[in-house]
């Protein structure tokens, strides 16, 4: 069983156990339902840097990353260095996070949200437009054709963005590209864990004009960026690199001041 394998068993089991527990409450209550949605895809094109900064705890591969860290501070400190938006890993047993946690930086910050998570059921996307996300992550490795198209469909049907992710030629030719506005090449090999930018390179000329291009993982230099900008990439996301740090935010922002230098 590799990672993925077993992050999915457990989500399923993960799912089923809150579906039963507080599925209600949390729909009923929330408010965020109402509020109006802010476009990712806008904000990377209309952003000079493009950069999308993580809030990741800890991570299969890297184990703790950083668990110190205030959310509030990391991503209010994002917000600051005019990072164009902010991805909240959401999964709580591999990567110390929690749909609170969406919550919580949603009560903090104004720019565009992507909850991370392992979507499998639409359950999750009621309850991600229910915490205040703005968008959401689709991985081409744990869903077949039908689940993507289900829930690409039932997330546009909630006004959330789409970021499909895929690691290679053969996940993007086989996903159906209706109602995705993202494209996320992940650099990042969630099976053997190892990080090229190659792949985000081979990858840019086949993905659709339309979709806006974005790399994902293992990106730490401002180079790398320029580099990948000219492959027609609007958007990086990027975790480790400043939550590694204690202050995330100020690593965020002297990223940003050495991009635009
Ligand atoms: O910390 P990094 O290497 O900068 O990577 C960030 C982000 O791309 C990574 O966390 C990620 C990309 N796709 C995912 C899917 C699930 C969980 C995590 C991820």
């Amino acid at each position: 069983m590799t990672i993925l394998d077993h992050i999915v068993a457990y989500k399923k089991k993960e799912i089923a156990a809150k579906k039963e527990a507080y599925a209600m409450k949390l729909f009923e209550s929330s408010m965020l339902f109402d509020r109006p949605v802010i476009s990712l895809a806008t904000a990377l094109k209309n952003s000079d840097t493009g950069i999308i900064a993580e809030h990741k705890r800890r991570s299969p591969s890297k184990s703790v990353i950083n668990e110190k860290a205030d959310l509030p501070d990391v991503v209010s400190g994002y917000q600051e260095a005019r990072v164009s938006a902010i991805s909240v890993l959401t999964d709580t047993r591999f990567f110390g996070g929690s749909i609170e946690d969406l919550l919580l930086a949603r009560s903090t910050v104004t720019i565009p949200l992507l909850r991370k998570e392992f979507i499998i059921d639409p359950y999750q996307l009621f309850e991600a437009r229910a915490a205040g996300a703005d968008a959401i992550l689709l991985i081409a490795a744990i869903l077949t054709k039908e689940q993507l198209s289900q829930l690409a469909t039932v997330a546009k049907s909630l006004q959330l963005e789409v970021l499909l992710e895929v690691h290679n030629e053969e996940e993007l030719l086989r996903s159906p590209l209706e109602n995705i506005d993202l494209l996320g090449v992940n650099n990042r090999d969630l099976k053997t864990f190892e990080v090229s930018t190659d792949i985000s390179k081979e990858l840019a000329s086949r993905i659709p004009s339309h979709l806006v291009k974005v790399s994902e993982s293992g990106l730490s230099h401002p180079e790398t960026i320029l580099e990948l900008r000219e492959y027609g990439y609007n958007g990086f996301l990027m975790g480790e690199h400043f939550m590694r740090e204690s202050n995330p935010g100020r690593s965020a922002s002297e990223f940003i001041k050495n991009l635009r230098s």
